[in-house]
């Protein structure tokens, strides 16, 4: 649904040149919620603003629906008519809802309608659905003022909604919530996606928006997709710093001469009693350092950090026998050591 290739921003002012996106190859897939995720700066907002040519790229294409949207003229406020009809199916939702103080809620979400050349009963009566669709039927005839942050935000997602796109671009649209403001907003996202095959791209600094609403998620650092898969297979990625981010387990070993194994079961492998079984066969004592159940996209997942007595040369059989239930083992230290001792993905003070 949405594809870029080998997309590249690089922003020019003052005889200074700043790469925001660095060849960037991104696939949607329609119909799935694809969560962004960085750390500040590493060009998530300029990704969006070039999906839908709120700003044009350097080089490098941009396809929405099998479009290319690079191809057409324009950009930002001076698109062409082309582009313009393109973009309106692109619905777009933002941090700071963006809604208009002195309209009323209706009048907010009938403006794209208006810009299409929308009569004005037609207006009117979508408007009033899209409402209806998002939960707020009843608050119509309000001003923005008179709304909660929650409330706001559902005016801006009818908003978006209001050209019937296929896509929606999410820029941190719950960062501005608190938690259960958050949560209702994200699994209204998640209803719109299943009820309309929204297809959903969103930014976000959150790791738990990611857990709760995407299939499918990217890392960026520095302008560049540093790693990307759907949610589930990248928790069974070994070395994968989107799993560890997603899904921490902390615990530090108890002495030197002790192995840190870092587990992950998902599916059938987290019913099987594994741990006794490692215990009896080889004998062992298992320290558990710290453990975790999730639902990640919709899939229970577990997480699990143990020690075992002795070095990683000690501990290769015992290992190997994990890998054979099914679970994922990351050795701290060993081959995919970032793990163990993973470098924050969104460190404190990131936005
Ligand atoms: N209009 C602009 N002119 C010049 N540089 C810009 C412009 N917009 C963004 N940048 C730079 O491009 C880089 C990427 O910025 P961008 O806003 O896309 O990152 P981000 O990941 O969205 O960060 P944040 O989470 O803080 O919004 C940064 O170095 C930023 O300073």
């Amino acid at each position: 649904m949405i594809t870029t290739t080998d997309l590249t921003k690089v922003y020019r002012s003052r005889g200074r040149e700043v790469t925001a996106l660095d060849g960037v190859d991104l696939h949607v897939r329609e119909g799935e919620v694809y969560g962004v995720v960085g750390q500040s700066g590493a060009g998530k907002s300029t990704l969006i603003r070039c999906v839908n040519l709120l700003e044009r790229p350097t080089s490098g294409t941009v396809s929405v629906a099998g479009q290319d949207l690079t191809a057409l003229a324009g950009r930002g406020q001076r698109a062409g008519s082309a582009l313009r009809q393109a973009r309106s199916r692109i619905g777009m939702v933002f941090q700071h809802f963006n809604l208009l103080s002195s309209r009323t809620v209706r009048d907010n979400v009938e403006l794209p309608l208006e810009i299409l050349g929308i009569s004005g009963k037609e207006r009117t009566r979508k408007a009033l659905e899209l409402l209806d669709l998002v939960g707020l039927g009843d608050k119509a005839k309000a001003y923005p003022a008179q709304l909660s942050g929650g409330q706001k935000q559902r005016v801006g997602i009818a908003r978006a909604l209001a050209g019937d796109p296929k896509v929606l671009l999410s820029d941190e649209a719950t960062s501005a919530l608190d938690p259960e403001t958050t949560r209702s907003i994200l699994q209204l996202l998640r209803d719109l996606n299943e009820q309309l095959g929204l297809t959903v791209l969103l930014i976000t600094h959150e790791m738990d928006v990611v857990k709760t609403i995407c299939d499918s998620a990217a890392l960026m650092r520095d302008g560049r997709v540093v790693e990307s898969g759907k949610v589930t297979e990248l928790l069974a990625t070994p070395g994968s710093e989107l799993a560890q981010a997603l899904f921490p387990v902390g615990g530090v070993p108890s002495g030197e001469d002790r192995t840190v194994v870092d587990l992950t079961f998902q599916g059938e492998a987290a019913t099987k009693p594994v741990i006794s079984q490692l215990s009896r066969t080889y004998n062992i004592d298992i320290s558990i350092l710290g453990a975790a159940m999730e639902t990640v996209g919709g899939h229970q997942v577990g997480r699990m950090r143990i020690e075992l007595p002795g070095r990683f040369e000690e501990n290769v059989v015992p290992i190997g026998f994990l890998r054979e239930q099914g679970l994922q083992v990351d050795v701290a230290g060993v081959a995919d050591g970032p793990r163990a001792n993973p470098t924050p993905l969104l460190k404190e003070g990131a936005k």
